[in-house]
């Protein structure tokens, strides 16, 4: 497949186990291929009557799928995990067209989402509640049970792996899930509702509507859905659990950031270099954990800028289906211009661009209306000026220079988001009371943006509650049934 020639002809929509169109709708999307502007798909938005079916159509399923025993699930979901390894490329191909992350990169976002599956395969055996002696011979026990029909409501940056990442903990737990992409990248979540039903799980249990703001108010009001997990932004973030909140709904809200990174003078500065690339370039920079605010204590701040700059500039920016690219164009046109506004305000209050910040034109002559800039990097910034202190969500590195850890501490934590946090150092005792101090979610020592499914991963402040991944996720997809058990007579006090 080359970038230029995919088109979606079939629908997007998945119900009842194979796709369909919506039964309603409530207006059309286009969805484009970021690396040529060209348009791949049009779509109906789900209305009120096609999310209704879908969660009838999962309640059905969920009967079927919550008696089945852990070990019967897993078995389930390490075939899902096994398919989608052996079609890693086709899907990662799929990814990269609708989203424009590098082919290399999608890669990788495929084999965190096969990993997810086997997590959660592997931990659905072990799902057990506790028995608990009473006294008289009487006793108690707790049944972990799962919630009913859970709605997943993804972000555009890593519309598969977001998918998996709610989806793999829901079903192992014994739950049905609805997914709703984002109306910008509709494609790749239907290739893994086909490949769960491929694998065996009932029809119905993974749904898939498509569409935007009106079909999202659908799922999280609709009376039978148990739950709503969300990816997004801090703005629909409160939206989604003020419109939860009518039901009594517990949501997960996995929001976005403007994390710090903080570079003390006795890092290796070669892997502190590459850490600060790869906690602010990864798809483009269109990541929420990104630590986009790169505190660097002062002693190092020339040796490490212009490292790093020297780096930024050696990007491969291009035709993202090309294994050599390192960055493919942004989303659409209009975050384009709104990432690129970012710069211009950044130079209006004083920052100085160091490197990019401006349109990239591929020599390529059927890339030449994609959505593609060169990686920036600020320098003389302050913690007061916009491109610092709002998150960007594109290619954009802010340089602060520091002077000592209390200080930058302060700095660090002032913001009112939580998501993640970094600091490279090769003094141990350093790491750990930096850490101990950061108001966040994610902490890494000496690296960033790595993402172990065995690990919890998730925000502090307005970042978000709730966690993808790890074993807690567990208790945010299951409910614990206290039973008591009276083996004696009935003492009544009446
Ligand atoms: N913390 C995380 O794990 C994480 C991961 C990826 C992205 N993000 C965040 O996501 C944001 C970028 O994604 P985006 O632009 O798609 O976010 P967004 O908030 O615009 O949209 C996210 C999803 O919500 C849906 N939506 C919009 N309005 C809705 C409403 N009123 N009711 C129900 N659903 C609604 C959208 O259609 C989309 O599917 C960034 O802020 C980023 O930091 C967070």
């Amino acid at each position: 497949m080359s970038t230029g020639s995919f088109t979606v002809s079939q629908p997007l929509n998945y119900r009842g186990g194979k796709r369909v169109q919506p039964a309603d709708g409530s207006g059309t999307e286009e969805a484009y291929e970021p690396a040529t502007g060209r348009v791949i798909a049009t779509f109906q938005c789900s209305g009120e009557k096609e999310v209704d079916l879908a969660v009838q159509s999962a309640k059905a399923a969920f009967k079927i799928w919550r008696k089945k025993s852990g070990m019967e699930r897993s078995r389930i979901l390490l075939e899902a995990a096994r398919i989608i390894r052996e079609r890693r490329d086709e899907i990662a191909t799929v990814e990269t067209i609708n989203n424009g992350k590098s082919i290399f990169e999608a890669g990788f976002d495929i084999d965190i989402s096969w990993q997810c599956l086997e997590y959660y395969a592997g931990l659905a055996g072990s799902m057990a509640g506790e028995h608990v002696q009473l006294p008289g011979g009487s006793f108690g026990y707790t049944i972990r049970e799962p919630l009913g029909v859970c709605v997943g409501i993804g972000a555009w940056n890593y519309p598969f792996q977001i998918a998996v990442w709610k989806s793999a903990p829901a079903l192992a737990c014994g739950n049905a899930m609805i997914f709703k992409p984002s109306p910008f990248t509709p494609v790749s979540v239907v290739l893994l509702a086909e490949i769960y039903t491929e694998a065996g799980v009932p029809p119905g249990l993974f749904n898939v509507v498509q569409g935007g703001a009106a079909t999202g108010q659908f799922l999280c009001q609709h009376r039978d859905v148990a739950k709503v997990s969300f990816t997004g932004s801090v703005p629909t973030g409160k939206k989604i659990m003020e419109l939860s909140s009518q039901g009594i709904k517990p949501v997960t809200l996995e929001l976005g950031g403007k994390s710090p990174l903080i570079i003390f003078s006795d890092c290796d500065i070669e892997n502190a270099v590459k850490g600060a690339m790869m906690a602010n370039f990864l798809t483009q920079g269109e990541v929420c954990c990104n630590g986009t605010r790169v505190f660097v204590q002062r002693e190092i701040l020339d040796k490490f800028t212009e490292e790093v700059v020297k780096q930024t500039q050696k990007i491969k920016i291009g035709d993202p289906l090309l294994e050599n690219t390192r960055m493919g164009p942004l989303i659409n046109r209009s975050h384009l211009q709104r990432v690129l506004g970012f710069i211009e305000q950044g130079k209006k209050q004083g920052a100085k661009v160091l490197c990019g910040g401006d349109l990239y034109i591929p020599e390529d002559p059927k890339l030449k209306d994609g959505y593609y800039m060169k990686p920036c990097i600020l320098g003389n910034c302050k913690d007061d000026m916009t491109c610092v202190k709002e998150e960007i969500f594109g290619p954009v590195m802010s340089i602060l220079p520091f002077d000592t850890e209390t200080e930058v501490l302060e700095r660090a934590n002032d913001t009112t988001f939580g998501l993640a946090a970094g600091v490279f150092t090769k003094d141990i005792q350093r790491a750990h009371r930096v850490v101990a101090e950061l108001q966040a979610g994610v902490c890494y020592i000496n690296n960033y943006n790595v993402s172990p499914v065995e690990l919890p991963f998730g925000g502090y402040k307005m970042s978000g509650f709730g966690r993808e991944n790890g074993r807690v996720t567990i208790e945010y997809y299951s409910q614990l049934k206290t039973v008591c058990v009276e083996m004696g007579d009935v003492e009544s006090v009446f």
